[in-house]
């Protein structure tokens, strides 16, 4: 068949971008290696005026050093058909792009009637990212102004299945891996990337993927995932953040046997083994970025929490499972507390019960623990508000194998082992959150019982992806007789119940990092410490939009949620002495923070 009739034929045009878009984007692998890189100045006086993010800083110029066809090779100064004749001319690329001057509104159009007329979210998630790698100008453009849309594409749901087939869908490497076999050469290697400067690192060693499992060095997806959220939600620089995947192997035996697995294909290393691999990559990148922020993200339990530990005094870092997670999910029961026509305060009084007592799940519950300190509770009596269940039920009388911070919610009062139900008609709970992975197990007898003993029951079932939640948003309502205020970690569509709309809300870590990236970078944070999360956590729950019965803004208000958050973890943070860059002395914080987020805008590009 030949070119052409690939695009004649309707249902083939697909292929042919494919196609196109596979020769244009790994070619340049083997054809471009840039040799000098593009500078970006930034003009600080375009941004302090602004006050709000309708307000659109304009953009500041772009200088490169590239020429002819280095510009449209390089995804940061390439703009497809959008360069205007002034850039044609003086970048030497007249001739070398299509005659007509495209808008950036209408190549915004096009990309997305393209995504609407993909069907397959693989496909729709393959389109996306090869746009990121030919243009991240447009896909950034793209994303942040139709968030709803699309980071559900290139986040969760979406990138679970991406991680599950990276190996059959990859094209071109985006970020580093360090394998067992880099040991001794990563204080070298991370010479390797190409940028002198980089903000924001998200590091998994794909152990614990979403409620996925281990998949081994597939888990790359999730931070190239995270870290697009970071620039289109925190304004984070794109040329300045790294995606990373630890590759100590996968105890994942299908991919082991998988000839197309680009990962390490032995077993995983453990223990010490694996603690000094781990130091070393530490020690690797802040030798090279002293100020860097590194986000540890889905590293499985018994390593999540240790590693935090290690290194959380030591270096810029958090981990994003544990402490985004805690601080999201205490935003959503503060703000389901102002849904219920209760104070902050009234937290003291919930009872809580979480299925799941893995790095989020104990993130979470530890998180609201220290808010019901605030608001009054001794430390063993906020620990008496909760009942954690795991894969083997009730952490209870007896228990044993438990880590430490597992150990200080078991219950000595009931059965070890006891199931959700038991629990639930024992101890009548407020809310029910769902940190487990295990797609379901809210049963409708369980739910129905809670709705007996609540007039509002708060039911968050926040496991990745989709089908891995708890329950169902329209499970959650039908059970309760739409009672139930409901969030979920993955998007649900509000639910229509006897003729009406139940709003359904997200709780994802994605309306914390964000923020925290954008704080840490513009105010030069040293270190992240649990006041900044519960702070993030108070300023979140207090957004609430014009429909009341929303916990708080939805994502596609992103920008403007992180410009909250950034505020309120950078004043944690003089309070607490730890930033060391303050705004000139006319701006507010709100203005500096807005100051520094990147802009999807094309600047104008000009030879250096
Ligand atoms: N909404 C959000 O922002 C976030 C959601 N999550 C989700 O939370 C889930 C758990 O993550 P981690 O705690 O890091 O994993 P983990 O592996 O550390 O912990 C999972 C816990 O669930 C328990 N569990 C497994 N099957 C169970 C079952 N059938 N019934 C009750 N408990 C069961 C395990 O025993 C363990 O305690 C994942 O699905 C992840 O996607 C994690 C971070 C953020
Ligand atoms: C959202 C997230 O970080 C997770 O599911 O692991
Ligand atoms: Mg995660």
């Amino acid at each position: 068949m030949t070119w052409w009739n690939i695009c004649r034929n309707a249902k083939q045009s697909t292929k042919y971008s494919q196609l196109l878009s596979i020769f244009s984007t790994e070619d340049y692998i083997v054809q471009y290696v840039p040799k000098r890189r593009s500078h970006f100045i930034s003009t600080e006086d375009a941004f302090g005026r602004q006050d709000s993010q309708q307000e659109k800083p304009k953009p500041s110029v772009y200088r490169t050093r590239h020429r002819g066809m280095e510009v449209i090779q390089d995804p940061f100064t390439n703009r497809g058909a959008a360069f205007s004749w002034d850039e044609r001319e003086r970048l030497g690329i007249r001739g070398l792009v299509p005659p007509k001057v495209q808008s950036f509104d209408v190549q915004a159009e096009r990309v997305l009637s393209r995504v609407d007329a993909l069907h397959d979210p693989l496909n729709k998630y393959d389109f996306l990212v090869s746009l990121l790698d030919r243009n991240e100008t447009l896909f950034y453009r793209v994303l942040t102004d139709h968030f709803q849309k699309i980071a559900p594409i290139i986040y969760t749901p979406t990138v679970g299945l991406a991680s599950q087939k990276s190996q059959v869908i990859f094209r071109r490497p985006r970020g580093m891996y360090f394998s067992k076999y880099d040991r001794g050469c990563m204080n070298t290697m991370v010479y390797n990337w190409p940028q002198d400067q980089v903000d924001v690192i998200v590091v998994t060693d794909g152990s614990r993927i979403l409620g996925l499992g281990d998949l081994g060095a597939n888990g790359i997806q999730i931070p190239i995932g995270k870290l697009a959220l970071y620039v289109a939600g925190g304004g984070i620089d794109p040329r300045r953040v790294l995606p990373v995947v630890l590759d100590v192997g996968t105890n994942n035996e299908a991919l082991r046997k998988d000839p197309w697995y680009l990962g390490i294909a032995e077993p995983r290393i453990t223990g010490d083994e694996y603690f000094r691999f781990v130091d070393e990559f530490m020690e690797a990148v802040y030798s090279r970025w002293p100020q860097v922020m590194v986000q540890f993200e889905d590293f499985a339990n018994p390593v999540a929490y240790p590693l935090l530990e290690m290194y959380r005094d030591k270096y810029l870092c958090f981990n994003d499972d544990i402490q985004s997670t805690g601080s999201i999910a205490l935003a959503s029961i503060l703000a389901s507390l102002r849904v219920r026509g209760l104070a902050t305060k009234d937290i003291v009084k919930e009872r809580i019960v979480c299925m799941g007592a893995g790095s989020a799940g104990l993130g979470v519950c530890e998180t609201i623990i220290q808010c019901m300190e605030t608001e009054g509770l001794r430390s063993h009596q906020a620990y008496r508000q909760f009942w954690l269940l795991d894969d083997k039920g009730l952490l209870g009388r007896g228990r044993v194998g438990l880590t430490p911070t597992q150990a200080r919610f078991v219950r000595d009062d009931l059965q070890d082992g006891s199931s959700l139900e038991e629990v639930v008609r024992i101890v009548k709970p407020t809310i029910l959150l769902g940190l487990s992975g295990a797609g379901g197990v809210f049963t409708e007898t369980a739910i129905r019982e809670m709705a007996k003993h609540v007039e509002k029951p708060v039911i968050f079932p926040l496991s990745n992806p989709v089908d891995h939640a708890e329950c169902t948003a329209s499970q959650a309502i039908e059970w309760t007789d739409g009672r139930a205020i409901f969030a979920s970690g993955s998007p649900f569509d509000d639910v229509e119940y006897q003729g009406k709309i139940y709003p359904i809300n997200q709780c994802n870590n994605v309306y914390n990092f964000p923020g925290m990236g954008l704080a840490v970078t513009a105010c030069r944070i040293s270190h992240i410490t649990d006041d900044m999360f519960q702070a993030a956590a108070r300023r979140i729950s207090s957004l609430s939009g014009e429909d009341k019965e929303r916990l708080f803004l939805p994502l596609s208000d992103l920008r403007k949620v992180s410009l909250q958050v950034a505020t309120a973890v950078a004043e944690v943070a003089y309070e607490e002495g730890l930033a060391t860059a303050e705004p000139p002395r006319k701006m507010t914080l709100h203005q500096y923070l807005l100051s520094h987020m990147w802009q999807p805008q094309y600047a104008p590009l000009v030879p250096l």
